[in-house]
């Protein structure tokens, strides 16, 4: 049996940034991957995403122009050569992916499970690693509701080849804000299903409330407080039931009610490793109750969010925790988070909503950014809010604007390195007319 330093399960963002680390120690490691090189991120998530929203942005800026009288005729997106190029463009990388891998690790393509605490065994052959570390990610939730087999998921909507006159989503969360937009902004007639009474949970709730009335403006329907109960076929239509009145009929049904933990084909019992439904438990040492089992990434129980740059950070940590001896818990620094939607969501450090009743320790002020812009067409205002602590330090930023992921970037080094007034003045010069100018009026 073939033995390895490190085995590591998985090849995205977490699996991918750790491999690269170790190799700089000349360590012998074995990767496997059961699904497509490079994980979610390269090839179903973040960057055909970003890709396709390019188009949409610009798509549906020209519409704003064009409602203003700035630009004669807006520009109507051709969905399908939009999808033609962006298979074009990302139907390589896994096998990319997997060529710069195999340069510095053994790599096997198969599904693992655990034998015991050292062994896994991959397509019938048994490995052994003297540490094993779970980067195995997420997948779409199932719903498990009759007639769940007509879902589709995000991976399945950014490969869509022809758009769906009438496309149904089930979720209020990232994926469905974020794709309901790109398909409405090619011309497909949308509705959100929302469980509950709010969207995007974890960002302040007034923006979130303020996308939902942007997103109406243009046409998309929010249906709050209602959840699927059957789906059926009906010729080349499907009738989806509610709870409420309905039924909706429509062309395409994307479930975007979450991601759960890839876990179970791990058989993880077979190394007593302890887990539950939101992921592997670790503590502050990404380590599990297993010694030399570590997991990184979305498939860690941990309160964090799952994103690209997170499951890098903790591949970052736990590299030099086990090969450069640190040894204090992680300790997460100022995470941006950001929705592409049409206007954009983001956020950083607190959440407004979770200090509006301490008014004792934090302040909570709101800037319009409407009259700092000075683009043509910007008719709809962006707004910021900033949270301050008691000695005056920016805590927290939210901001809904078309602007608003890169605004925030300019504010997460402002709160990771506890940057005031003073200190801005005296090192930083920007680029004027942009938001960056703003920010000294909006320190302390
Ligand atoms: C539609 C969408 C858009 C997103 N947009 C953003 C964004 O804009 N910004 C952002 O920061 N994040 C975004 N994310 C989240 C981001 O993609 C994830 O946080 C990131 O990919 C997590 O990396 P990971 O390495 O932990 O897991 P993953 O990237 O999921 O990789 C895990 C890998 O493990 C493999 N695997 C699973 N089980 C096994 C097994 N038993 N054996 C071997 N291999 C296995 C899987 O096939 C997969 O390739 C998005 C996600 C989605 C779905
Ligand atoms: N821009 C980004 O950074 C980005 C984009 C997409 C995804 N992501 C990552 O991927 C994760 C998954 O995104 P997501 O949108 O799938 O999940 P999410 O957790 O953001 O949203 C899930 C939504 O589905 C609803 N829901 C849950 N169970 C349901 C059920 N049984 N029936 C009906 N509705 C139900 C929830 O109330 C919520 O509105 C995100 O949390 C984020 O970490 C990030």
């Amino acid at each position: 049996m073939k033995k390895y330093d490190y085995i590591i399960l998985g090849t995205g963002p977490a699996a991918y940034k750790l491999v690269k680390l170790l190799d700089t120690q000349h360590k012998s490691i074995l990767t496997v991957e059961s699904g497509l090189f490079g994980g979610t991120c390269p090839n179903v998530g973040c960057e055909p995403k970003i890709y396709l929203d390019g188009a949409v942005q610009a798509v549906l800026s020209n519409q704003q122009f064009e409602k203003e009288g700035i630009i004669s005729q807006g520009g109507k997106l051709n969905w399908a050569q939009l999808m033609k190029d962006k298979k074009a463009r990302f139907a390589s990388w896994p096998n990319e992916t997997r060529k710069n891998i195999s340069k510095i690790s053994d790599v096997i393509s198969g599904s693992a499970h655990f034998v015991d605490r050292q062994t896994i065994e991959v397509n019938r052959q048994y490995f052994q690693g003297n540490r094993i570390i779970i980067a195995t990610g997420r997948r779409p939730h199932e719903l498990s509701i009759p007639g769940a087999k007509f879902l589709h998921d995000s991976s399945d909507v950014l490969s869509l080849g022809t758009l769906p006159e009438h496309t149904t989503f089930i979720g209020g969360g990232y994926v469905a804000m974020e794709l309901a937009t790109f398909l409405a902004a090619a011309g497909s007639q949308v509705t959100i299903l929302v469980r509950g009474d709010r969207v995007l949970r974890h960002f302040y709730q007034k923006y979130s409330r303020e996308l939902v009335v942007r997103m109406k403006q243009r046409g998309i329907q929010f249906e709050f407080e209602t959840e699927p109960t059957r789906i059926t076929q009906l010729s080349d239509k499907y009738v989806v039931e509610l709870n409420q009145e309905g039924p909706i009929v429509t062309d395409y049904v994307v479930n975007a009610s979450g991601r759960m933990p890839n876990i179970e084909k791990l058989d993880l019992s077979a190394a007593q490793i302890d887990y539950s439904t939101r992921g592997i438990d670790v503590d502050r040492h990404l380590q599990t109750n297993v010694k030399n089992i570590y997991a990184i990434g979305d498939v860690t129980s941990q309160d964090v969010p799952n994103l690209t740059p997170v499951a890098e950070f903790q591949a970052q940590y736990l590299f030099n925790s086990l090969e450069k001896g640190l040894t204090q818990p992680i300790n997460y620094p100022a995470i941006g988070t950001g929705v592409f939607a049409f206007p954009q969501l983001a956020q950083a450090g607190i959440n407004p909503d979770s200090v509006l009743e301490d008014g004792d320790n934090f302040e909570i002020r709101e800037y319009e950014l409407r009259q700092s812009s000075l683009y043509a067409g910007q008719k709809e205002k962006g707004l910021l809010t900033v949270v301050y602590d008691k000695a005056n330090y920016i805590v927290g930023v939210s901001e809904i604007s078309m602007s608003a992921v890169n605004d925030i970037n300019y504010f997460v080094p402002i709160i990771g390195l506890r940057i005031n007034k003073n200190e801005w003045h005296r090192n930083v010069l920007p680029i004027y007319p942009a938001l960056a100018d703003k920010i000294e009026g909006i320190l302390r």
